[in-house]
Parts: C-alpha cells; structure tokens; sequence
C-alpha cells in the first residue's frame, strides 16, 4: 500500500536519496527546527479559531458558490423566551464547540430537564449533554452572530461534549452535572458499551438507559449536525496558507443526501447513506484508530495518544519508509509515481539484512510514518466505496481525525488523487459525537432496566 503517500514539500534529489534533517550542518537545522515548531503552534491556533468563530470561507457544498462571511448561528431559527428553567442548572459560555439548539417542539422540553446521551466505544467514552446558559454570549464564541441575538431570547439551550478515557471518571462526572436527575428518568447510551457497561451505569446513576443502535446513532448525528449547524462540515487544503487551509462546507439541508460516511473510531465503519432512515453499512475495516495507538505504543515511548500524534507531527517519515525514488533512483515515471511516493511503508526499518541490522530509528519518524500508513489505507478505501456507490462527498467522522494536519492531508490527498478532483473530502466538526449527539435524539431506543 502507500500509493497516495503525502510527503512534507522539501525537495527531493531526483537520482538520491532524499535530504535528511540529519545531514544539514547545526546552525541550519536549528533554524529549520524553530520554524517547524512556530509553524505548528500557528497551525494550533488555526485549528481553536476555526471551532470557534466564523471568519473562514464558505463554500456551498451542493452548488459550490462562495457566500459572504455570515454568522452560524443566524441561520439558526430564534427560540422562544425561556420557561422554568428551576430545576436546572445554568452555566456560562463553554470553551469548547458547542451547539445551540434550535427551536422547535422537540427541542423545547430539552429546557426544563436535562437530556444525557453517551457512547461508549472501544476506546473513548463521549458525552453529549444538554445545559441552559444564563448568561448572554460573547461574541466570539458565538461563532461570530451579534449580540443583539443574542440578548434576545434570553437563556439558551446549549448542547455539550465532552469525552473520557474512563468510565470513573465518567460516572462522577455525570453525578456532578446531573443533579436534577431522578429514578425513572433516562440515560440514552450507543456503542458497544452500552451493552458492556449498562449495569454498572444504572446502579451508579440510579437511572433507566434506553440503547440506540450505533449505526442508526451515527447517521441520526451527522444528519441533524449538518442541516443545524451550518458551519460543521469542512474541507482542509494543506497548501494554502493560514486561515484558508480550511473552508466551510455548508449544504441545504434538502441537498445532504445521499453521502458516504466513514467513522474511524477504534475500527472503520463505511456507510452509504441514502436518507436520515435509509443507509447501509457496506464496509469495513479493522485498521482504524486502535491501530495507530496500538501500534504507536509499541514502537514509540509515547504514553497518549496525543503524545504520539504530536510526535508525529514533528518526524520525517522518508527515514523509515521506502520510497520510490529509494527503490528506482527517482520517479517511476511510466506509472506516473512519482518519486516521493511511499512505496513500503516502514520498509526501511527491516533488521534482516546485515546493512540495516543495527540502524536505529526516530519516534518521531515512526510516529509519522504510522499515521500515514493508517490514514493513506483509510482513504484509499474511502475513495473505492465512494466510486463503487458514485458519491461525491465523503464526511469523515471518530475521533482519530482530531482534525489533525496530517491526517487530513493525507486523506483528502487520497481522495482528490484517486478521484481525479470528483469526489470532495469533508470534515466535521464534532467528528467524535456522531453517535453520541445520534442517540441524544433517538426518542425509540430500547430501554433496559
Ligand atoms: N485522547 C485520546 N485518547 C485515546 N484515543 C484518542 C484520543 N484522541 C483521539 N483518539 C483516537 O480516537 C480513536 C477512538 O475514536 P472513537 O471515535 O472515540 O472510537 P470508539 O468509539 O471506538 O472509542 C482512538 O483509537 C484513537 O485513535
Ligand atoms: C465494531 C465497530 C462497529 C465498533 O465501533 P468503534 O467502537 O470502533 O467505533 C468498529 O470497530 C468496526 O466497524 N470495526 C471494523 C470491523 C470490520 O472489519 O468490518
């Protein structure tokens, strides 16, 4: 595999072997190691501002018009003064994305009791959970709608997340926050441990737990966090600079079907998606996001997954992977590859042969080297189910994505090469809440008590 490999700009002798960072004398490399830090704190800060404001080109992803730079959340309907909202506890603007909810009649009874949903996976827990906010909003994190709105209506339904790596942790979080819960009053669960864990969750909390299948959580989430939220989905172009990496993608809610959705969690789930009740799961693949921690743990000293994806970020993968420049002297031009395509990944790290035996390889280039692989293979996949049911956007949800350069890169890189330009990679972004914000809504789960 490694055909649509995405590697970093700096030029590569057509005849050698690549240059190394190694190789440049210190003065230099000093200076090359300072700008690839400061470049990604700025890409950092990139990606906070981007969840939280407005301020980046939108795309219309049906007709591909450019609309003016409006608020989010103007195109969100105006809610109705407040009821009693004694019962509840109120907060202040989160720090993190959020969702308003709109007003509507299912929406409403969200105001007076607090609404609980969590899916458990294989590897994260994600909670998704309703608060109403006394205070009125700051600008800012308005994504960009006025004030005036804002003071309008008062107190506002707002739509939490927030995720765990442990179910105690969990637990007591949800016995801090939800204090007006009562016997009898329900927590909706999806993912697998929701069945796993379902006992230990209704003696803790002393609550019922209506299950939503996981599926049917994900295609309910995408589908009301696209036509609600009209700046979640978005592209990512890696050669562009600063702000314009990253383009709104918003859709007329009458134009999202049909689409591929791939779900990389702990494992990949494909599914083509026809309507909000009509999809298919038509593929799947164990090479997910457990891998790439999985395997991250046992070749890198990372302790976390947001150690090993930053490592990743700052190594050089043309350390340990063989290219094909490595294998021909350059380009592989009859099959147009050209020559910093991965050829094999890792392929450099052999110690079978006497040459490599006592070669010793970077974290870092490993790290990198791993997140290619995973994400080259993901996309390439994406890609062929994409052509195979003749869809021209694919949305990329689960929490490996963490809207990661790289990972972005190399998946729309995939897409966009494979496809000739025809089919468009998005991104969401409550990529990891797909189902949790699903089973949020799912009024028919089946209870368990
Ligand atoms: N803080 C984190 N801790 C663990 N895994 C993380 C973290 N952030 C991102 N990930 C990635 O997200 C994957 C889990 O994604 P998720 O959509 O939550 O799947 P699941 O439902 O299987 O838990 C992990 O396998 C890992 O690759
Ligand atoms: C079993 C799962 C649906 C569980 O979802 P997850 O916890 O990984 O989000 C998923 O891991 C998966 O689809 N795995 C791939 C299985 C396959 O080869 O089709």
């Amino acid at each position: 595999m490694g055909h649509t490999s995405v590697t970093s700009s700096r030029r590569i002798s057509p005849r050698g072997s690549p240059p190394n960072l190694r190789r440049t004398p210190p003065k230099i490399r000093k200076v090359l190691v300072l700008r690839e830090k400061r470049a990604a704190a700025t890409e950092d800060q990139i990606m906070d501002d981007l969840l939280l404001s407005s301020k980046l080109k939108r795309v219309d992803s049906a007709t591909g018009s450019v609309s003016p730079r409006v608020c989010a959340a103007d195109a969100l309907p105006t809610t109705t003064p407040a009821a009693s909202t004694a019962l509840r506890q109120t907060q202040k603007a989160p720090k993190t994305p959020y969702v308003i909810l709109p007003a509507s009649d299912t929406f409403e009874k969200f105001r007076k009791t607090s609404r609980v949903s969590v899916d458990i996976g294989g590897t994260l827990i994600k909670v998704v959970y309703s608060s109403v906010m006394d205070e009125e909003l700051p600008e800012e994190s308005l994504n960009g709608h006025t004030r005036k709105y804002a003071y309008e209506d008062g107190k506002r339904v707002l739509v939490n997340f927030k995720k765990f790596t442990d179910m105690d942790r969990f637990i007591n979080f949800l016995k801090e926050v939800w204090t007006d819960r009562k016997r009898g009053d329900v927590i909706h669960c999806t993912g697998g441990g929701s069945y796993k864990y379902s006992e230990i969750i209704m003696k803790e909390l002393g609550v019922r737990l209506q299950r939503t299948d996981e599926m049917r959580s994900l295609i309910f989430g995408v589908n009301f966090l696209l036509s609600t939220n009209v700046d979640e989905s978005f592209t990512y172009h890696h050669d562009a600079i600063g702000r314009n990496k990253f383009q709104y993608r918003p859709i007329a809610a009458d134009l999202i079907y049909p689409f591929l959705l791939v779900n990389i969690g702990t494992g990949i789930s494909i599914l083509k998606v026809d309507s909000p009740t009509s999809y298919e799961r038509v593929g799947g693949s164990s090479m997910g996001g457990g891998t790439f921690m999985g395997l991250g743990s046992l070749l890198t000293p990372a302790q976390n997954f947001d150690e090993l994806l930053e490592m990743a970020n700052r190594g050089d993968h043309r350390n340990v992977d063989k290219l094909v420049c490595d294998i021909y002297g350059g380009a592989y031009d009859e099959l147009g590859l050209k020559a910093d395509l991965i050829a094999g990944s890792m392929a450099k790290c052999n110690r079978f042969e006497e040459t490599t035996k006592k070669q010793q390889h970077k974290p870092e280039d490993i790290a990198k080297s791993l997140l290619l692989m995973v994400s080259n293979n993901i996309g390439q996949m994406a890609y062929l189910y994409g052509t195979r049911y003749n869809l021209k956007r694919i949305y990329f949800g689960g929490y490996f994505i963490r809207q990661d350069p790289i990972t972005m890169r190399t998946l729309s890189f995939a897409i966009n090469y494979w496809s000739k330009g025809e089919i468009e990679a998005l991104y969401l972004k409550h990529e990891g809440y797909l189902g949790a914000m699903g089973s949020f809504l799912d009024e028919d789960g089946k209870l368990d008590d």
